[in-house]
């Protein structure tokens, strides 16, 4: 795993700590609620960290008094996400990023301990790409497989200028594929967890964030 383009919000002590906690905790998760808010609330916050690396330039803005001048961010990025856990990640980052325009791919996996996982992407709808700033937001990054297979899915829309990956809860494995097959990402993160389980969860984790969400798939 490369460290060098990789941010782990909970390294620093902040309230990112506050809500990746609630996220995992079996007392708090069960409200769906609050679940699907404080993914939206660590969007905000992960759409926050980003838009500190994105170009900015200085505008004059006329207030009833005066003008003055600021720094104001040149183009809004992109967003995507993957349906359907990513909705309240995604909602988070544009709040944030108000005007941006979004790409939606509908992706999910077909879990079968102890194989190799299969992600079925059935659904995709896509602004144009073409050297945009992309930011990909899927709470959960497991084995990466979707992430990597949505990303590959986009570039038939564009190749984007820059691409950042932002997460809730990361595995290693799943951070070095993404990172091995995307090695032009910036990867962000909630936190960065120990390792997968051999149904490809997150350990610790928090459970089945699309479920937590939106209640169980049949
Ligand atoms: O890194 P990976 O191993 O590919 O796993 C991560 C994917 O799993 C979850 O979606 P899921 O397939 O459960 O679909 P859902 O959003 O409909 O619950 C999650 O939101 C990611 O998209
Ligand atoms: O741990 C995991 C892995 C994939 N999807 C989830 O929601 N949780
Ligand atoms: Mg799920």
């Amino acid at each position: 795993m490369e460290r060098s383009n990789l941010r782990i919000l909970t390294e620093t002590p902040s309230l990112a700590n506050h809500f990746v906690a609630e996220l995992r905790n079996i007392h708090v998760q069960h409200d769906s609620l609050r679940f699907r808010r404080n993914l939206e609330r660590l969007g905000e916050l992960l759409a926050y960290e980003i838009s500190k690396t994105l170009p900015f330039a200085e505008q004059t803005i006329t207030t009833p008094l005066a003008e003055t001048n600021t720094m104001l961010l040149v183009e809004q990025p992109v967003l995507a996400t993957i349906l359907r856990a990513g909705l309240p990640l995604y909602q988070g980052m544009l709040n944030y990023f108000d005007k941006a325009y979004s790409t939606f791919v509908g992706a999910y996996r077909v879990e079968e301990a102890h194989t190799e996982l299969q992600i079925n992407m059935e659904y995709l709808a896509s602004t144009d790409l073409h050297d945009k700033i992309l930011i990909l937001a899927d709470p959960m990054l497991a084995t990466g497989r979707s992430l990597v297979k949505a990303y590959q899915g986009m570039l038939r829309h564009g190749k984007p200028m820059q691409v950042h990956i932002a997460a809730a809860i990361a595995s290693p494995e799943g951070v070095a594929y993404v990172q091995e097959q995307i090695p032009e990402a910036i990867v962000w993160l909630g936190a960065m967890d120990e390792r997968l389980n051999e149904n490809f969860y997150i350990i610790p984790g928090l459970g089945d964030a699309g479920d937590l969400a939106f209640g169980p798939k049949i």
